[in-house]
């Protein structure tokens, strides 16, 4: 399985786990680090010291390499950026906006940049301006979504690039990375799969609720303001529905969102918390270690594509 994006990474499975704000802490991240991934820690809307504090953490739990995401809409953005170019962090991630503006300051010091996509416009766009690869991540994700499908926009961001390609969305296990890899990715980003396990540092309740999920337990709320956020169906996307058939403002809907994801990941209120999950959560109906997951996929991959090739 070791190919140029483990190359370009340094690690030994083309396996990144999501940064997720307020679930991928350097627990999480280290635990995915050492067990042969890309470990990620989920910089949210965290302020520059705790996201010094929590990678100095991360470097104390893994001497692998590891990652921070950054959240674009941050009000610490900047500040964050600060923090991993100093720090030297071997790969930044960034999600719900363009990183363009920041890349000239992480190259100038070796970070690799991965931005997360939704649409083939903005890979291209980011293509031109240096990034080391992409991560093409499907509306079947938890949090802030796109409106394409990982099956769909995978192979059109492929055919649109040149660097390499991170399929997110919807992947669950050894069939999912095989069919990203035949989607022409050359690795993949595991959000879900990785909130579900004993290192994860969210609250049980968050983590009951991943099991609990079936496949049509999320739905995508505030499509109509402009931040189309994927969530379990719960009290808070009721009240959220209420309000925008109102015609709510949109800050109105923010500001009902604010402070919920905490609510739901640190607090384990489920109800009125906005629990942020992928549609894979339905493929989920446990929490094991994160060791045990990487294994499980890696080892099925083989005889995934042997029962593949007894179809073709
Ligand atoms: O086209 C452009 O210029 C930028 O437009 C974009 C639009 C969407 C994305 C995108 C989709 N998915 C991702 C990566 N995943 C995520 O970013 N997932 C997230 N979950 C919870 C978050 S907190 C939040 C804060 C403000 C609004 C919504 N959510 S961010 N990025 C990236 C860029």
């Amino acid at each position: 399985l070791n190919n140029k994006l483990c190359q370009l990474l340094q690690i030994k499975y083309p396996i990144l786990q999501g940064g997720m704000a307020w679930v991928a802490t350097a627990e999480l991240a280290a635990a995915v680090s050492n067990a042969g991934g890309l470990g990620i820690i989920g910089a949210g809307h965290m302020p520059a010291d705790a996201l010094r504090a929590e990678i100095a953490k991360a470097k104390k739990l893994t001497n692998k390499p590891f990652g921070v995401n950054i959240m674009l809409k941050s009000p610490f953005v900047k500040e964050v950026m600060q923090v991993v170019i100093e720090e030297r962090v071997a790969v930044v991630t960034t999600g719900a906006g363009n990183p363009g503006e920041y890349i000239p300051a992480l190259k100038a010091v070796g970070t690799k940049i991965i931005p997360v996509v939704a649409s083939v416009a903005l890979a291209k766009r980011l293509e031109r301006v240096g990034i080391d690869a992409i991560i093409a991540e499907g509306m079947e994700s938890g949090g802030h979504v796109g409106e394409v499908t990982t099956m769909a926009l995978v192979p059109l961001v492929v055919d649109a690039v040149s660097v390499p390609v991170i399929a997110a969305g919807g992947i669950g296990d050894a069939r999912g990375v095989v069919a990203a890899l035949a989607l022409g990715a050359q690795g993949v980003q595991l959000g879900t799969v990785f909130a579900a396990t004993t290192e994860c540092t969210a609250h049980p309740n968050y983590k009951a609720a991943i099991i609990k999920c079936k496949e049509r337990s999320t739905v995508v709320t505030g499509a109509i303001t402009g931040h189309p956020v994927r969530v379990i169906a719960n009290k808070l996307t009721r009240d959220f529905a209420e309000l925008e058939k109102c015609g709510a403002s949109t800050e109105e809907l923010e500001r009902l969102g604010a402070g919920k994801l905490k609510a739901a990941v640190r607090d384990g209120d489920v109800d009125y918390g906005s629990v942020m999950i992928g549609q894979v959560a339905g493929m989920i109906t446990t929490i094991r270690p994160v060791n045990e997951i990487m294994q499980d996929i890696v080892q099925h991959i083989p005889e995934v594509m042997a029962e593949l090739s007894q179809k073709i």
